[in-house]
């Protein structure tokens, strides 16, 4: 699913009023029923509603949603800055019908004690900070102990820009028109985004599928029709040879979970190359697993022997020892094939950067926001790391997984795919190593870098949904998510 900016939506909104054709007061009737049905189902109880509108379009859809939940059976009161507003809020002001209370407000609500609230005082044309009196509004918003719901995005975010005012509106719930805001993917908005959703308006498809966006969100369908079905009369041998390069003393653990969630995902042969102290521990913990194994005891400083591998991952209980760094440099020197490159990996790579000329095209890189930072620089806000990563992508020619709440690919011609599964339950440490085994066993079945890297992501995300939803965000494991990887791909591969 492609994200536009504000821009490219309003003229969605323009083409789709031209050309369908609709008035735009008919589109903001249809934006406000979509709504409506939305909170209709979420709060069937018919509690009071208070919706509290500007004066632009935001507003104009606050008063056409208080009377379509009015002739539902809801106690509404609204709440408006102004007698007179836009266009389109005008109408609507005038469509109010008898039997809902009103109130033109200057800088106070009044006391709000029960019900729900919809915020409808700034929406995507929202272009300076909140301040003055609307500051104020936006102070008792936040102020009301029930339940805040924005319409289309909270007042006070930009879409497409970080905040810039301290007056936000803090939303339980934001409903979305259309397509989600590029905004509600960054963790600095999450306590002002609140629980998003989007509702369909009937925008025109067809000009949204010819609107260039470098911004996408993956779905099921994207990452159903990207998965490859074994064919029938596939062996282990053309499932991908795939290594993963991994361990160091005390740190086998992450060469376990690599592993196992590798196998888990449908890797054909997999070769653990581990140093001595790995040997039995690799051999008894996996023993689907080939390991190979180093003449040092405790960490890596050997070359690699890649010798008919589809596939390379390197890093997972790596360490960074000054003989493993040079051992590194000599492996990504040897690499032919694809390559995923994750933890102390990359934390050697951000400590001697010259070994980056020798990194080959398409490698993936699987940083969490911390090792990005290492390897790219600190960035002053979620925006900023989102070009500095795109950035760093295309100039290096590599494929970032920016791990977090909604990890994002980003490929080497500028676009980025931000995933839409998983949960906090997979803050705990080893999910990392289960994701870069998922994606190593990706490449060797012949993904290409950007959908193993875009499908592996998806999948460990949706295995930590599914291991959330038996055993609870706190009780579950990294290992939890690599037993549920079967039930990941199942859901995927159902039609
Ligand atoms: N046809 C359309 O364009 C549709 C638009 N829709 C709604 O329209 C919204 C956008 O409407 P508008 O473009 O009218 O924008 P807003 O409703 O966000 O309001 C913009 C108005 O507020 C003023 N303003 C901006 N920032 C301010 C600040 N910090 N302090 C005080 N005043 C400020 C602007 O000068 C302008 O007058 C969307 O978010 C959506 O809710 C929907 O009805 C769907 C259809
Ligand atoms: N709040 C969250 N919501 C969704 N996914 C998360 C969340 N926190 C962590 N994850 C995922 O869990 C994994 C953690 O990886 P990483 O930070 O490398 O941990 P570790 O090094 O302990 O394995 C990443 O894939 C990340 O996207
Ligand atoms: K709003």
């Amino acid at each position: 699913m492609k994200i536009l900016s504000s821009s490219q939506i309003r003229d969605a909104d323009k083409h789709t009023i031209e050309n369908e054709p609709i008035e735009s007061i008919d589109l903001m009737e249809r934006a406000s029923a979509s709504f409506s049905k939305w909170f209709i189902g979420e709060f069937p109880g018919k509690c009071k509603v208070h919706v509290v509108s500007g004066k632009g379009n935001n507003g104009g859809d606050g008063l056409a949603v208080a009377r379509i939940l009015k002739r539902n059976g809801y106690e509404v009161k609204v709440y408006t800055t102004s007698d007179e507003g836009s266009e389109d809020f005008n109408i609507n002001f005038h469509r109010l019908p008898e039997g809902i209370e009103r109130k033109v407000v200057d800088d106070s609500l009044g006391s709000i004690e029960t019900g729900v609230l919809i915020d409808a005082l700034f929406g995507s044309g929202l272009d300076r900070p909140i301040e003055g009196r609307y500051a104020k509004i936006v102070k008792e918003i936040n102020q009301f102990a029930g339940q805040v719901v924005s319409i289309d995005i909270p007042s006070g975010v930009y879409a497409d820009n970080p905040v810039d005012g301290e007056h936000v509106v803090e939303a339980t719930h934001t409903v979305s028109f259309q397509l989600p805001k590029l905004a509600f993917f960054m963790a600095e908005n999450e306590k002002f985004v609140g629980d998003w959703h989007v509702v369909d308006i009937g925008l025109d498809q067809n000009f949204i599928d010819h609107t260039d966006s470098r911004i996408h969100m993956v779905t099921l369908e994207d990452v159903r029709s990207y998965l490859k079905k074994p064919a029938k009369f596939s062996h282990k041998g053309n499932m991908g040879r795939s290594m993963l390069i991994c361990g160091s003393s005390g740190k086998m653990g992450a060469c376990i979970i690599a592993a196992r969630a590798a196998l888990r995902s449908g890797a054909g042969l997999l070769t653990c190359y581990v140093p001595a102290v790995g040997e039995n521990i690799i051999q008894t913990a996996v023993p689907e697993a080939m390991a190979m194994v180093s003449t040092f005891q405790d960490y890596h400083v050997e070359e690699a022997n890649f010798k008919g591998m589809d596939a390379v991952g390197i890093g997972p209980g790596l360490g960074t020892e000054d003989q493993t760094e040079m051992a590194l440099r000599k492996w990504i020197k040897q690499l032919e094939v694809p390559a995923v490159i994750d933890a102390d990996g990359l934390n050697m790579i951000s400590s001697r950067p010259d070994i980056l000329k020798h990194v080959p095209e398409g490698t993936i890189f699987t940083p969490h926001p911390k090792e990005f930072s290492r390897l790219a620089g600190e960035a002053e806000d979620s925006f900023k790391r989102l070009e500095m990563a795109r950035e760093y992508a295309k100039k290096h020619k590599v494929i970032i997984v920016l791990k977090g709440a909604y990890t994002a690919v980003f490929d080497t011609e500028g676009s980025v795919y931000f995933n839409s599964t998983g949960n906090p339950g997979m803050a705990t440490g080893g999910s990392g190593d289960a994701l870069t085994g998922i994606i190593t066993a990706l490449l060797g079945q012949g993904y290409s870098s950007k959908w193993a890297a875009i499908v592996g992501v998806f999948i460990h995300g949706l295995a930590g949904d599914e291991a959330a939803e038996d055993l609870g965000c706190i009780s579950m494991t990294a290992t939890d998510i690599i037993d549920y990887l079967p039930d990941a791909f199942r859901h995927v591969e159902m039609r």
